[in-house]
């Protein structure tokens, strides 16, 4: 089913009978178009528009099959409201702000405005057979890059200067970084959000490294961490144990597993070993046209599989002041269990 058909199939249980995109990730989603952030969508049982602007007339023509409406607002409210009277009509409420609200009060008086929320889990969490190619892509692209990347990282290097690398290449190969790598060795490896800094690499540590390809606007993500030199029994010991951990959740994933029961799986594991209370975050998350999206891998999450959905498996422990290891795969799942994604190697310490 199209991103489309299930957006018209979910608004009449939403009671709405119209619903006004404005969450770049949706509006690429229903619309194709690759500047979404100027750019909004009306869907109503009978009618789609892609709204956007004359700086945008030919991209909208090219990208998109929808019916562009080029014009801004008020213009594009005022063109809107013309199919909205009397209407019921869902808004994002977690994506328009509160003066995007007072417009449309404003130009639709006749509407009756609805907030609705988590909208793109509906639309997105199971992914279309384009967009698995596209992510597939971005983690091979990102694999890639790893592999010539991995003999640079070793003692004297600048934490920054991995990134830039790594950077350099994805953009060279037509991508863009997903989101600002995170390269974190020796102490700084306990801040499980690290990005790079001047650190200079020394001897003995262990470095995590965090990264992911944005292609054709779809993400990859995937953590190594790596060893330089010969670090400390400690910090092998958590190496092992977060390896661990991963390995065992990575290979339970499959369509009916509940996500939660992944989060306790890695968590129990970790636990064993005495580093329960390291593990700072949730196993993992959905990953496509954002970053993070559903499904969630939380304790508390209520998801359950299912294939088609592309996850995270991240466990991760942090100790203050002396370190910390991350380990992340990309994974499909699929009818009869999962496909690692990732394939980059994987240090065995
Ligand atoms: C800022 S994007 C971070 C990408 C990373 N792989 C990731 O998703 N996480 C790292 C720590 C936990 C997890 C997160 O929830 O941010």
């Amino acid at each position: 089913m199209s991103q489309l058909e299930k957006l018209r199939q979910a608004m009449g249980p939403a009671g709405v009978d119209a619903v006004w995109i404005s969450d770049p990730a949706n509006v690429r989603a229903l619309s194709g178009f690759s500047s979404p952030k100027d750019a909004k969508v009306l869907v109503t049982a009978g009618s789609v528009t892609l709204y956007t602007d004359a700086r945008y007339t030919v991209q909208a023509q090219e990208e998109s099959p929808l019916p562009a409406f080029i014009a801004r607002p008020p213009e594009t409210y005022q063109h809107a409201a013309q199919s909205l009277s009397g209407l019921r009509v869902g808004f994002e409420a977690e994506h328009l702000t509160v003066a995007m609200l007072d417009d449309l009060r404003e130009h639709w008086p006749d509407a009756q405005l609805v907030p609705l929320r988590e909208l793109g889990r509906g639309l997105r969490m199971v992914k279309t057979q384009d967009e698995i190619e596209a992510i597939r892509a971005a983690q091979a692209l990102a694999d890639r890059v790893y592999a010539e990347v991995r003999p640079s990282i070793s003692a004297g290097v600048r934490e920054r200067d991995v990134a830039l690398d790594i950077e350099m290449r994805l953009r060279r190969a037509g991508a863009e970084s997903a989101f600002d790598i995170i390269v974190a060795s020796g102490p700084r490896g306990a801040m499980p959000h690290g990005v790079a800094s001047d650190r200079v690499i020394e001897d003995g540590e262990l470095v995590t490294i965090d990264m992911g390809a944005r292609l054709g606007g779809y993400h990859s993500d995937m953590t190594r961490t790596v060893a330089v030199g010969t670090p400390s029994d400690e910090m092998l010991r958590v190496y092992r144990a977060v390896l661990e951990a991963e390995e065992a959740a990575v290979a339970a994933v499959g369509p009916g597993v509940r996500a939660a029961d992944l989060d306790t799986l890695a968590r129990d594991i970790l636990t064993r070993h005495g580093l329960g209370e390291a593990f700072a975050h949730s196993l993992g998350h959905g990953i496509g046209l954002e970053v993070h999206e559903g499904p969630s891998l939380r304790g508390v999450s209520t998801d359950v599989l299912e294939a088609g959905m592309l996850v995270t498996i991240e466990p991760g422990a942090y100790l203050p002041g002396i370190g910390g290891v991350r380990i992340e795969d990309l994974l499909l799942v699929t009818e009869n269990g999962h496909e690692v994604l990732s394939r980059a190697e994987k240090d065995r310490l």
